[in-house]
Formats: C-alpha cells, sequence, structure tokens
C-alpha cells in the first residue's frame, strides 16, 4: 500500500521537474515556474531520413493527413511510454530551452549535485512501464527520478484532504486508462485501474455510427457531437445532424442522432469503469463508504470535460460526483505542489505517548 505522505516527501522536494506523460499528453512543471509544458504526446517524423518533423500540437494536426514517407508516432501507450527514444525527441522538443537555461544553470550551481525528476505514474504500473519512464528521463538530464502513483498526486491536485481520516474517492479518467481510488489518512485504501479512458468512449461512439448506420465519422469531429448531443442544457430526445462516409459506397452522408443514441454507446465502455468504481467500494470499510455517500466523488482527467460523463457516472453509482476544477492537469499540479513542497508530512503520534 504506498504511503501518499511518506519520507518520499523529502526527495520529492530535492526534484526541478514534476512530469506526466500521457498517452494524450505530456505535461511538465517547473519548480518555481509552475506548468511549463501541456502538449499532445505526439511526434511526426520523416521515415526515410529519420529526421523529427513537428511535434506536440503541430503533429497532432498531421494524423490522418499525412503523405506514405511521414509517420505520426505515439510513443505513450496503455500508461506505458512504449518508445522511450521517440518520447525523449518529443520531450527534449516541446521543452525546448524551457528547462535547458535553468536546468544547466542548476547544474553549474550545484557542481555535480544530482538533478532531480518527479514522474508520476498510473497506479499499477508494471516494473517495465517503471523502467522506461526512469530511461525517458535519463535521456533529458535527470539522474534520479522519484515515482509518485498518479492517483495520489491527483488527489493533492484537486485538493483532496487526503491526509485526513474521512474517506476520499478519486476516479482519474485519461485517454487510455482509467484509474480509481479511495484515500484515508494519507494512504491508498483501495484502487483499481482499467484500461479504459475517453479514447474508448470515442471509438465506441464511432462505432456505433458504423454499425447502426453505416457511417464512418472522421474522429475529430466525435467531440462536437459530444458537445452538442450530451452539453447542458441537452435532452435525451435532442438531436443533431453529423456528416460522414457512407462505408459502402464510400460517399458523404448525413445522419440524425439523439442524445440518447450517443449515451447508450458510451455506456459499453464506461462499464468497466463503474464496475472499477464497485469494487473498490466493496474492498472499503462501511464507515468509509458512509463518507463518501456525503462527500461523493472527484472526477478528474482530461476525460471528466466530456459532457455528461459526471452524469452518467452519478446514476450508475448513486452518489454526487464533482468535476475537479482544471481536471485535465490535477495530477502534475499536485506533483508539482509536492516538489514545491508545498504538501505537509502526516503527522501521527504514536499511541500512549
Ligand atoms: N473537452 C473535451 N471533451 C471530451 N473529451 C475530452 C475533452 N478534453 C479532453 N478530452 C479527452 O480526455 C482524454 C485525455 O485526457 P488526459 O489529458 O487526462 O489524458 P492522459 O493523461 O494523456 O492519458 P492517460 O492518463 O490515459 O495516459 C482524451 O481521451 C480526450 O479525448
Amino acid at each position: 500500500m504506498p504511503e501518499v505522505l511518506s519520507p518520499t516527501l523529502d526527495q520529492l522536494r530535492r526534484c526541478t521537474i514534476a512530469v506526466d506523460i500521457g498517452a494524450a499528453r505530456t505535461r511538465v512543471y517547473l519548480r518555481g515556474s509552475g506548468l511549463v509544458v501541456d502538449e499532445p504526446s505526439v511526434a511526426a517524423v520523416d521515415v526515410r531520413t529519420g529526421a523529427l518533423i513537428a511535434v506536440g500540437k503541430r503533429a497532432e494536426t498531421m494524423a490522418g493527413r499525412t503523405p506514405d514517407h511521414i509517420r505520426v508516432a505515439r510513443p505513450v501507450a496503455g500508461g506505458a511510454v512504449v518508445d522511450v527514444e521517440m518520447a525523449q525527441r518529443m520531450m527534449r522538443n516541446v521543452l525546448g530551452d524551457k528547462l535547458g537555461r535553468r536546468w544547466n544553470r542548476m547544474s553549474l550551481l550545484r557542481g555535480s549535485a544530482v538533478l532531480r525528476a518527479a514522474v508520476c505514474m498510473p497506479h499499477g504500473s508494471a516494473p517495465i512501464a517503471r523502467r522506461a519512464a526512469v530511461e525517458t528521463m535519463y535521456g533529458l538530464g535527470a539522474r534520479r527520478v522519484e515515482m509518485v502513483d498518479t492517483l495520489i498526486s491527483a488527489a493533492v491536485g484537486c485538493g483532496l484532504p487526503v491526509e485526513h481520516p474521512e474517506a476520499t474517492m478519486i476516479v482519474v479518467c485519461g485517454a487510455g486508462t482509467t484509474q480509481v481510488a479511495v484515500l484515508s489518512l494519507g494512504s491508498i485504501v483501495a484502487a483499481e485501474s482499467v484500461p479504459v479512458g475517453g479514447d474508448a468512449i470515442d471509438r465506441a461512439v464511432v462505432e456505433h455510427l458504423r454499425s447502426r448506420h453505416e457511417l464512418m465519422l472522421p474522429s475529430q469531429s466525435v467531440r462536437r457531437l459530444h458537445q452538442v448531443l450530451s452539453g447542458p442544457g441537452s435532452h435525451a430526445t435532442t438531436t443533431t445532424e453529423v456528416y460522414g462516409r457512407d462505408v459502402a459506397s464510400g460517399l458523404a452522408r448525413a445522419v440524425t442522432l439523439r442524445t440518447a443514441d450517443v449515451r447508450d454507446a458510451m455506456r459499453t465502455p464506461l462499464t468497466s469503469v463503474v464496475d472499477a468504481m464497485t469494487s473498490v467500494l466493496r474492498q472499503c470499510a462501511p464507515d468509509l463508504v458512509a463518507d463518501l455517500a456525503d462527500r461523493g466523488i472527484m472526477l478528474a482527467g482530461g476525460s471528466a470535460h466530456m459532457p455528461g460523463l459526471d452524469t452518467m457516472l452519478r446514476e450508475a453509482t448513486d452518489m454526487p460526483v464533482h468535476i475537479a476544477p482544471n481536471p485535465d492537469t490535477v495530477a502534475v499540479r499536485g506533483l508539482g505542489a509536492m516538489i514545491e513542497g508545498r504538501v505537509r508530512p502526516i503527522a501521527l503520534s504514536p499511541l500512549g505517548i
């Protein structure tokens, strides 16, 4: 059971940067400066020369539109860096000189001092995933890497009172993974991680259109569809027209979709998220579950922005669901708070003294 507020807080305070390398976005917090990088985890490479053509937002816009000699690579998948070299090149590029001057100045000031980085890792990461994260950071000049469970840094980033004896529940729904935890007294009481996130929910909507309406929807259109159909003020009967390519003829065609259709499509991947939530609750003592019934669940991660997701989780669990402020950056901001020393260590007096 990982400790939230443990002696490693001292080690974290010695870190210069806090990093969250996600399947969708890479975020870097620099001590003393705040969030300096929040870019898509994407790199475009010329396969003939191996040269990097674009990274981040510019590379992401190229996806699906490139000629044969350009490959759009995503070096992070399923909560782990799957291509260390590409991740290093991408990060070096998105960081530019944001880190360089300061990182170099610090190494001069400290002589041979060890440059430390803090990285948040998805709950239950395999050793190979941890190794890949460490190697990625070594390639950027770090000489020591401290790892923190994403659920813990996200809870801190949401401002949840994790060190108190009452239970708090957090659901971090990212692009490829959803992590769920109940925390109390600075520790994770129970947690689960499922390989389902916003991307799987989007894919379910695209698949619904393909199988029910024989329409291929461009992936960029899914977000607009969510906003129109599941946003504030929409009802089950609200409709919108979506354009795509007819599966058989290949020609452009429109279909009319209802909010209820989109929600039905989202429900299938969400079943695993709800199962993970109920499994975590089952592992908790009744007193903790009673706390949660009052306080509710904090929803974080980029997919918390998805209109209607909070309502669907509320309906499925019968518990209040609150969306964290700036939910997509909570993990890196929580880690940032730790490296800045803004997180108080837990102080428990030994019994009988
Ligand atoms: N406004 C929005 N509406 C709908 N979905 C959104 C919105 N903003 C972000 N998302 C979704 O959030 C996901 C990205 O979330 P986040 O940035 O937390 O991912 P990540 O940390 O890189 O991923 P992971 O934790 O799985 O490695 C994507 O699936 C994206 O489609």
